[in-house]
């Protein structure tokens, strides 16, 4: 059941949105893709979903084609929500998953654990419109889940989530992935693909410019961060030979090094000097690589 997207290019007239992206998503992980705006995150998705068809390439789930529309095995949350606002919650959840094959009173029994889950039973009777922001997106998500599926892209499922909430859904659909989805989704936000992911897929301007296991794409990166906190002044280690960069911070500096035997050198190098409050060599974060990748901060 793995995903496969080869080598798929698509252009909307002589604007390239999607450039020649080859990725294979094993079943039951869980995929981040990464972009700022534009990047070609939702082309990507809507073409997964038979929505819109590659100008070049193919993407299979299982060796077939997709057909969102008739499939049961996929949930799809969209980045523009589509809910009806003048419809009651459970009205409009009974019928979508009606619309996906289940009994009226299985999803009845679905939606209560959900409701339940998210802290608003209370919301089953209530309409679209009276809910908030972040109260409808939970709505929108048990609609791409009610189902079970076994392929769930989630478009941005964290944009507009308060702190409490995003960690709600997080755990959501960590658990959805533990019981043997294949997840796709997308975000802005690095630390929220680092944390979650397996495997990624950075996109700038419709290219995938780090594409792999988080794992790998951090160990091949080779470079690695200090963080130093003491109280003397370190700016010369800017010098130091296998130093990349160096930032003061307000209890120290941070540092990118070459690799790791340079941050032993460095630290036979400050030890001398005194009491150190911390010495941390770190792999690099993913917006390091990224920077590294495309000459520009990716946040
Ligand atoms: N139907 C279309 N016709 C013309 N251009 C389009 C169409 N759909 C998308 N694009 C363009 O393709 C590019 C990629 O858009 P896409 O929505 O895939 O980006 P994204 O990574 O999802 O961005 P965001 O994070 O803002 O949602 C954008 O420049 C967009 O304007």
């Amino acid at each position: 059941m793995t995903l496969s997207i080869q080598k798929v290019t698509k252009r909307f007239g002589k604007f390239t949105a999607v450039d020649d992206l080859s990725i294979t998503i094993p079943e039951k992980e869980m995929f981040g893709f990464l972009g700022a705006n534009g990047a070609g995150k939702t082309t990507t998705f809507r073409m997964i979903l038979g929505l819109l068809d590659p100008s070049y390439g193919a993407i299979t789930w299982n060796g077939k084609e997709i057909n969102y529309s008739t499939s049961p095995y996929i949930g799809y949350l969209p980045e523009e929500r589509g809910l009806y606002p003048k419809l009651k919650v459970k009205d409009q959840i009974v019928y979508l998953a009606r619309l996906r094959g289940m009994s009226k009173q299985n999803a009845e029994k679905e939606l209560d654990y959900w409701l339940q889950r998210f802290n608003v039973p209370e919301n089953a009777s209530k309409k679209i419109e009276e809910l908030s922001k972040g109260n409808q997106q939970k709505i929108q998500f048990i609609a791409s889940v009610i189902h079970k599926p076994k392929l769930l892209i989630l478009d941005e499922p964290f944009s507009g989530l308060d702190p409490v909430n995003v960690e709600q859904l997080k755990a959501a659909v960590q658990d959805i992935k533990d019981s043997g989805t294949t997840i796709v989704f997308s975000s802005h936000r690095m630390e929220h693909v680092e944390e979650l992911c397996e495997n990624l897929c950075i996109m700038h301007q419709g290219k995938p410019v780090v594409h792999g296991s988080l794992k790998d794409i951090k160990r091949s990166f080779g470079k690695k961060n200090v963080t130093i906190h003491a109280d003397f002044d370190f700016t010369y280690l800017e010098k130091f030979t296998g130093v990349v960069r160096l930032k003061k911070t307000t209890e120290g500096v941070q540092l990118q090094v070459e690799s790791e035997q340079i941050a032993e050198e460095l630290f036979k190098e400050v030890v001398q000097k005194g009491f150190l409050r911390k010495f941390e060599l770190e792999e690099p974060s993913l917006n390091d690589i990224f920077i590294e990748k495309v000459g520009t901060s990716y946040e």
